[in-house]
């Protein structure tokens, strides 16, 4: 942890491109950084609990979205405990300068890091219109679209960056954006 110096928070609405930017930032910044998912001991923790097949789940495609919405629900009951609880295992498996953690989705989240880190953290927001989202695989589904896991930072002001990701832009200019920010 004490060789952390930046900590890069990618938020954004679902199928906006925050795997997808978070690679491509990766790619850039070498080998000097990692990509770190809250998800990651959400979904091996209800994998086990629950003995799902935590490959299929860590990937994009159906059965993902089969188990989204029981995952969110059991992984809010731990929260209430310990809102930071999911960040800090996550985070266990962070060994670069540059950390990018690619699904934050709650103000808690960002709470969580800016309270451990201070200044190495950069909040960073994607958008991207409705329609290309569509294109990508999104489908407004209640339950998921419309609770804290996606709604969480739509109100949030603090940006340090807030960025398009649609198709008319291209995606080295967004990671271009993020460097020039860090340094
Ligand atoms: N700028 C882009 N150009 C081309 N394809 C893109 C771009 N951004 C994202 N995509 C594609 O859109 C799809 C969704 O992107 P991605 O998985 O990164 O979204 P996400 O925000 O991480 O979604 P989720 O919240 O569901 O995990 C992927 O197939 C990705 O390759």
């Amino acid at each position: 942890m004490d060789n952390i110096k930046h900590i890069l928070l990618i938020s954004g609405k679902r199928k906006c491109g925050k795997d997808y930017i978070s690679e491509k930032l990766k790619n850039k910044l070498g080998a000097s950084s990692q990509i770190i998912r809250i998800s990651e001991p959400i979904k091996s923790e209800w994998a086990q609990k629950m003995q799902l097949d935590l490959n299929q789940l860590l990937s994009d495609g159906p059965y993902k979205e089969k188990y989204r919405k029981d995952m969110i629900t059991w992984s809010d009951t731990v929260r209430q405990q310990d809102y930071g609880y999911f960040c800090r295992t996550a985070m266990e498996k962070a060994n670069s300068e540059i950390v990018i953690v690619s699904d934050v989705r709650r103000k808690n989240d960002i709470r969580y890091f800016k309270e451990v880190y201070g200044e190495k953290v950069l909040c960073i927001r994607l958008s991207c219109p409705d329609i290309i989202r569509m294109e990508r695989g999104y489908l407004f589904t209640p339950g998921i679209d419309d609770i804290e896991s996606e709604c969480g930072l739509d109100d949030y002001d603090n940006w340090d960056l807030h960025l398009k990701n649609d198709s008319r832009i291209n995606p080295d200019q967004i990671v271009a954006a993020i460097i020039a920010k860090m340094f």
